[in-house]
């Protein structure tokens, strides 16, 4: 068993009370998980501050605090250490506790507004091919090889992280690609972790209910670069206005990846069907099963960074024409009467911009365009005139509805949509407050051969309205709608 004061080689002490050479059992920043001789790190919060959970902790026979100030009363038979960065002491803690496990394997980060999953997938599944034992980190799922561990969040607290990449390890995995979520960046989840890579694919409007301003969103992202290491490779994206500035100050070796850019790796759009795309990539031509231009930045970053790790390039070419996308990632069915439901995560006003002018790109001109859009509770309310405002542009009729309320009112959300409708917009603008009735209604308003987008949950089999996650699934909802209406 670990010692507290090995667990702590790496974290800036200031102060400490108490023997630092006792067992730790356990290493929690959760006062509920403490269990007796655990070690429990109080780290300030958004809703509260771990510090005011310090007596739980004593009370659950902690054997040790880490805080970055001591409480008012002090127990005899707990040690406290006082750091200056509790959030970030986890993350050195639980990389410490677990044996350094990102020190085991090849670990790539993709960080980004849009395409992390699909890039993580996408290299999962490349790897996988390629004969590796690969783990895999994303909104949609955690796995180790095919196995899977279900995911809560786009990137694991660091106590979890550690865990997942310790079990990796012990499976034999050599490879680990994962997302980083700006979230994770500013709570230093990845504190402690070492990345042989790191991907930027774009950054635009998302989030700034929890960063505030796009400035910070930017300086969030671009902290996972200027942490990497000297020997990891930073992989940018030339064509997003910020790619340069992600990587400027990195110690890491500096690489890009462009469609516009004659840059290191570079592709070309040659066709861009419902059936996939064609593309030429540094100088071969390739099928994917992708759809959408936006794909073909994800294929171009996922050959870029198997380049970097030293695969062969026609290898991985051939291995990627034949991958297939992520769940819920223009995920699509076709009813009896020929109608396209395409169920796609997008949930940020890029994203749905993206999405849409891709259906635009390959329908033909007899097919409607019917979109129904919601935007999340909780969540950057910005985006919500925005996301209806693109929606009528490039839609022919669209259904506002509700997307994970949350704790507020779905009525007031679907109001912030509303304002972002043109008045020339209005008549082919409809309101639907229950997601269920609204994909129904898109139903009956398609004809045979329309298109229908489903937008905003993608791979999620819920609804969640006030703390509770209803089963919801798009997919189904839309195959169920297709039978009962005949269509
Ligand atoms: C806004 C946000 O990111 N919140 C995360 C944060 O919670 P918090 O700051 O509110 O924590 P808190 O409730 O104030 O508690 C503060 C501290 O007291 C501790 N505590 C609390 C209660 C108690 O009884 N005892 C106790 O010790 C908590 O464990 C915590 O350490 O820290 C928690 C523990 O790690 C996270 O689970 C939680 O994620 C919430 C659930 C969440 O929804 N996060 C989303 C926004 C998120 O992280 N999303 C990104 C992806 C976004 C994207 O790119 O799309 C992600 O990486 O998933
Ligand atoms: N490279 C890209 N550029 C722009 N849009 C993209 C790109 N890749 C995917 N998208 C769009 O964004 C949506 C989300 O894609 P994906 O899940 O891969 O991104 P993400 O970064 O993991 O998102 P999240 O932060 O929500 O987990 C997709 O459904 C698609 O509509
Ligand atoms: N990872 C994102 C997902 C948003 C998906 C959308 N369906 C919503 O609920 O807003 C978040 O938690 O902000
Ligand atoms: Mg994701």
């Amino acid at each position: 068993m670990q010692l507290l004061q090995t667990i702590l080689q790496d974290v800036k002490v200031l102060d400490t009370k108490g023997p630092l050479d006792i067992p730790v059992q356990g290493l929690t920043f959760d006062s509920r998980q403490v269990r007796e001789g655990w070690v429990f790190v109080a780290v300030p919060g958004v809703q509260s501050d771990g510090h005011a959970f310090i007596p739980k902790a004593e009370e659950a026979k902690a054997g040790a605090i880490i805080c970055e100030h001591l409480p008012a009363a002090l127990q005899q038979d707990i040690t406290y250490v006082v750091v200056q960065d509790s959030a970030e002491a986890v993350g050195l803690m639980a990389s410490a506790f677990y044996g350094h496990p990102s020190r085991k394997l090849q670990l790539v980060g993709v960080t980004g507004t849009n395409g992390k999953t699909t890039s993580v997938t996408l290299l999962h599944k490349l790897f996988r091919e390629l004969g590796y034992h690969v783990g895999l980190l994303s909104t949609v799922q955690n796995q180790i090889d095919e196995e899977v561990i279900p995911a809560t969040h786009t990137t694991p607290d660091a106590i979890k992280l550690n865990e997942l990449l310790a079990q990796m390890v012990a499976a034999g995995c050599s490879h680990c690609f994962m997302e980083v979520s700006s979230h994770a960046m500013v709570q230093r989840r990845v504190a402690g972790i070492r990345f042989a890579g790191g991907v930027f694919t774009n950054i635009t409007h998302d989030h700034l209910d929890y960063h505030k301003t796009f400035d910070e969103y930017i300086k969030a992202k671009k902290s996972f670069f200027d942490g990497l290491p000297k020997d990891a490779f930073a992989l940018a994206n030339a064509d997003d206005k910020r790619g340069a500035v992600m990587v400027q100050n990195t110690k890491a070796s500096i690489h890009y990846y462009a469609l516009r850019k004659a840059v290191e790796f570079k592709a070309r759009i040659i066709d861009n069907t419902i059936q996939g795309l064609h593309l030429e990539v540094d100088g071969q031509e390739i099928w994917c099963k992708l759809i959408g231009a936006f794909n073909a930045y994800n294929l171009l970053g996922a050959y870029a960074v198997a380049v970097l790790l030293g695969e062969d390039q026609v290898e991985t070419l051939t291995v990627l024409s034949n991958l297939s996308s992520a769940a819920g990632r223009f995920d699509y069915i076709v009813s009896d009467s020929q109608i396209t439901g395409i169920v796609d995560y997008a949930h940020t006003p890029d994203a749905l911009e993206n999405v849409l002018n891709t259906i635009q790109q390959i329908r033909n001109p007899n097919q409607k365009v019917i979109t129904l859009v919601g935007c999340g509770g909780n969540r950057d309310a910005a985006k919500r005139p925005v996301m209806a405002d693109i929606a009528c542009r490039l839609s022919d009729k669209v259904i506002l509805t509700s997307d994970n309320p949350r704790f507020e009112e779905p009525q007031a959300i679907l109001e912030d949509m509303q304002k972002g409708v043109k008045p020339l917009d209005f008549k082919k603008t409809l309101s639907v407050l229950d997601r269920r009735e609204a994909i129904k209604t898109a139903c009956v308003l398609a004809e045979p051969n329309d298109i229908i987008l489903v937008a905003g949950k993608g791979h999620e089999t819920y609804q969640e309205v006030k703390g509770v996650k209803y089963d919801f699934d798009d997919k189904q909802v839309l195959r169920e709608m297709f039978q009962l209406l005949g269509k």
